[in-house]
This record gives C-alpha cells, sequence and structure tokens, in this order.
C-alpha cells in the first residue's frame, strides 16, 4: 500500500479552510434614504492564496455591451458563481457562509452568488451603478465584497442630484470586506473610477438569489 501523505494533508487543509475569525471589527457607516456601508479591515484570510486561485482558476470573460450605437468593451474581466458552483478557493465559501450567518437576522435570507470582478490596472474601472436587476431595485438588500489585490476606492453617491454633497468614497484594500446595505441599490449608486496607476485588483461581490 502506498500512501500519498502528501494529498492527504492537503485535501484534510482544503476541507477546513479558515473561517473569517469576525474579529475584524465590522464598522457601519449610515447613509441617507435608508442605506448603509459595512466596512472590516483586513477579514478574509489568506488573501494572497484567495487573489492567486482567483487569477487563476476564474473562467474570465471579457464582456462587451452596447452603449448608444456602439459595442464597447466592458473595461474589466467578470464571471459570476452562480447557486450551486464552487467557488475557486475554500476561504471564499466560508467567507459567503460567515457573512450569512452574521446577517442572517438584518438580510432574512442567505447570500447565494459571488460575482467576480477582475481590474488588471488603472484603466479598468466600472462606471456609476445599482445593482438594479432585480430585488435590488425595490428592496432592502445587501452586496458584500471581498477585495484582494491592490487597493482601489468604491465611490458612492446618492441618486438624488439634490444631496450630491454627501458622496464618499471608501477604500477597499487587500482583505478587506465592504457591505453595501440598506436601501443602497436602489437610493444610491456606486463606481470604481479609472486610476493614473494601479496594479491588479479582485473583487468578489456575495449577492441573494435574484439581487444583480
Ligand atoms: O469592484 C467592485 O468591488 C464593485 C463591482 C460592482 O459594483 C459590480 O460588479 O456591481
Ligand atoms: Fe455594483
Amino acid at each position: 500500500m502506498t500512501l500519498d501523505f502528501q494529498s492527504t494533508l492537503f485535501d484534510g487543509l482544503d476541507a477546513e479552510a479558515p473561517a473569517p475569525a469576525m474579529t475584524a471589527p465590522i464598522r457601519r457607516r449610515e447613509l441617507s434614504s435608508g442605506a448603509w456601508v459595512d466596512v472590516a479591515r483586513g477579514w478574509l484570510p489568506e488573501p494572497d492564496a484567495v487573489m492567486a486561485a482567483l487569477i487563476e482558476h476564474v473562467p474570465w470573460r471579457a464582456e462587451r455591451r452596447a452603449m448608444y450605437d456602439k459595442v464597447v468593451a466592458v473595461p474589466r474581466l467578470i464571471y459570476t458563481y452562480m447557486i450551486g458552483e464552487e467557488l475557486p478557493h475554500p476561504a471564499l465559501a466560508a467567507a459567503r457562509d460567515t457573512l450569512s450567518a452574521h446577517y442572517a437576522e438584518e438580510l432574512g435570507e442567505p447570500f447565494r452568488t459571488a460575482g467576480c470582478c477582475y481590474y488588471r490596472d488603472g484603466r479598468d474601472s466600472v462606471a456609476w451603478h445599482g445593482d438594479t436587476i432585480g430585488r435590488g431595485s425595490s428592496h432592502d438588500t445587501m452586496v458584500a465584497i471581498v477585495s484582494v489585490g491592490d487597493p482601489r476606492r468604491l465611490h458612492l453617491r446618492p441618486r438624488d442630484v439634490e444631496r450630491r454633497e454627501e458622496s464618499f468614497a471608501v477604500e477597499m484594500g487587500h482583505g478587506d470586506l465592504v457591505v453595501m446595505g440598506g436601501s443602497c441599490q436602489r437610493t444610491w449608486e456606486h463606481a470604481v473610477p479609472k486610476v493614473a496607476a494601479a496594479g491588479p485588483r479582485l473583487s468578489v461581490q456575495f449577492r441573494p438569489f435574484n439581487v444583480f
């Protein structure tokens, strides 16, 4: 009998991915119109390994989108893991389950899908939008983002142009958690603008069923 000790060891490690300890304090910022943002720094365990796994294993797609009369490339790579699809690193599944437990009472349902974005450099970005496909357009919900790689800023602004002085930005650094909640998707907008220089950043957005 041969015993493959190495692979046995790694199987064992894989099965017990470290879950976020939730020791990093989650700080809430209340926004107007019933929106809020939670931030926890250094929340995701093993951010280096998660980053490597995302780059290597996500079947990245360059999306193209009709804009006015042209078809333009969306300036970032994307892929969405739907319900039941295995995530590319066990720490991500552990993070999703920890978030589902932490927000269970407030959200009333678990996080189900994982949208992934790959910002290759400072030229990659996402324009102002709310995640309003599905329930986010009419109901309070949550979008929980874990970020790895170079820091980029998530800019937020009220939809109401009269309130634009409330606009602000949150830095999303390596291993950070940012959760948009309450009415944030329908009463506020968010964006990750281009910057002069940045290395790769990857973002995983956990969303409940029927929120995109
Ligand atoms: O890059 C991020 O963290 C945000 C991405 C985003 O807003 C989206 O894909 O809906
Ligand atoms: Fe979004």
